[in-house]
C-alpha cells in the first residue's frame, strides 16, 4: 500500500503554512476552538521525578482544567481534558484520581521513550499498565525497523503490542523526528495502522524535533487515505513542543480542513502537552475580561 509513495516536503509545507496562516478564525469563534482543544488534550507528565502529588494535582486540573469564574463566564457546561497521561508506575495514582470521572488514564509504555528494550518486556510493560487501569498505551516503534525500511519487523511488533493491549487504545508514536524522511513517516503510518493502531502519534516530546505541521500533514494524509481504502477510522495525536493557544488553533484547522470535523472530538483527536493549557487559559482569560490575568492565578500544567 506504501511502496514507491513518494512525499514532497516543500509542497507538505506550503500545504501546512497556507491552510493554518491564511484561514484565521474569527474572535468570536476563537473561545470555542480553544475549549475544544481542552477537550482533546492528553494533560501529560512524562519527567523523570514524577510523584503521586504531582499527578494528583495534574488530574486536579484534568477535572476541572479551567478556573470556575472563565467556566461560568463562557457559560460552559461541565469541561475536561480528553486523558492524562504519565508512565506507568503513575498509573494507579491516576487511575485512583480520576475514578468516576470517565476521564481515561493514558500510559506510556515498550520502554518509553526510546523502546530499546526486549520484545517481551515491552510487552509485559503494556500488560502491566493495562492491569494497574490504564485505558490507552502509547507504545513507541523501533525507529531501526523504518531506517533499514523492515516494514514486516514494524508490523509484527506493533500487532504484538496491539494484542497486548486487550480492550485498551493503543496510540502508536512513531518518534517522527528520528525517522530522516517524510516518506519514511508516511510509510511508518501506514504499518502502524495496518497492524491495529488506534491513534498514529508524532512524537515522544523526547526528540530534537517534535509535532510540526507538514509532518501532520503527512499523517493524516496516510490517515485519510488508509479509511478510505479500509473504511477504519484512526485518530491522530501531534504531540511534543507544543506550548501555545496558537498552536491549539492551527492543529485544529489543519484536521478540520484535511479529515472534517469529526476529526476534532476526542475519540478521534488528541494533543499530547504538557504545557498548553496554560496559555489556553490565559486567551480565554484575556477573552472574556480583555486583558491577561497574572500569571500566579493559572496553575501550570
Ligand atoms: O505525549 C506528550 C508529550 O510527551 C508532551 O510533550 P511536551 O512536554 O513537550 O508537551
Amino acid at each position: 500500500m506504501f511502496e514507491g509513495h513518494g512525499v514532497n516536503r516543500s509542497a507538505a509545507e506550503r500545504r501546512a503554512a497556507s491552510l493554518t496562516t491564511r484561514r484565521s478564525v474569527k474572535k468570536a469563534h476563537q473561545a470555542a476552538w480553544l475549549v475544544n482543544a481542552i477537550r482533546c488534550i492528553d494533560l501529560t507528565t512524562l519527567s523523570g521525578d514524577d510523584t503521586e502529588g504531582r499527578v494528583r494535582r495534574l488530574c486536579a486540573k484534568a477535572r476541572q482544567p479551567l478556573a470556575q469564574h472563565i467556566v461560568e463566564a463562557l457559560g460552559l457546561g461541565v469541561v475536561t481534558v480528553g486523558a492524562v497521561c504519565v508512565y506507568p508506575t503513575m498509573v494507579p495514582h491516576a487511575a485512583r484520581a480520576l475514578r468516576g470521572t470517565g476521564i481515561p488514564v493514558a500510559s506510556v509504555a515498550t520502554g518509553f521513550p526510546a523502546g530499546l528494550m526486549p520484545l517481551h518486556l515491552r510487552l509485559e510493560e503494556i500488560r502491566w499498565a493495562v492491569d494497574q487501569g490504564a485505558d490507552e498505551i502509547d507504545i513507541v516503534i523501533t525507529r531501526e525497523h523504518v531506517m533499514t525500511q523492515n516494514w514486516s519487523a514494524l508490523y509484527d511488533e506493533v500487532a504484538a503490542m496491539r494484542e497486548a493491549c486487550g480492550p485498551a487504545h493503543l496510540k502508536a508514536i512513531l518518534a517522527t523526528g528520528d525517522l530522516s524522511t517524510l516518506r519514511n513517516v508516511h510509510a511508518a503510518s501506514v504499518v502502524a495502522m495496518q497492524a491495529g493502531a488506534d491513534f498514529i502519534k508524532t512524537s515522544t516530546g523526547k526528540e530534537g524535533v517534535n509535532a510540526t505541521l507538514p509532518v501532520s500533514l503527512v499523517m493524516i494524509r496516510a490517515l485519510r487515505d488508509y479509511g478510505e481504502a479500509t473504511g477504519h477510522r484512526v485518530g491522530f495525536k501531534p504531540a511534543g513542543g507544543m506550548k501555545s493557544a496558537k498552536e491549539a488553533i492551527a492543529w485544529q484547522i489543519l484536521m478540520k480542513e484535511e479529515l472534517g470535523r469529526d476529526w476534532l472530538e476526542p475519540d478521534l483527536f488528541r494533543f499530547g502537552a504538557s504545557s498548553m493549557l496554560g496559555d489556553i487559559e490565559r486567551q480565554l482569560e484575556h477573552h472574556i475580561t480583555g486583558r491577561y490575568a497574572a500569571s500566579h492565578r493559572h496553575s501550570p500544567a
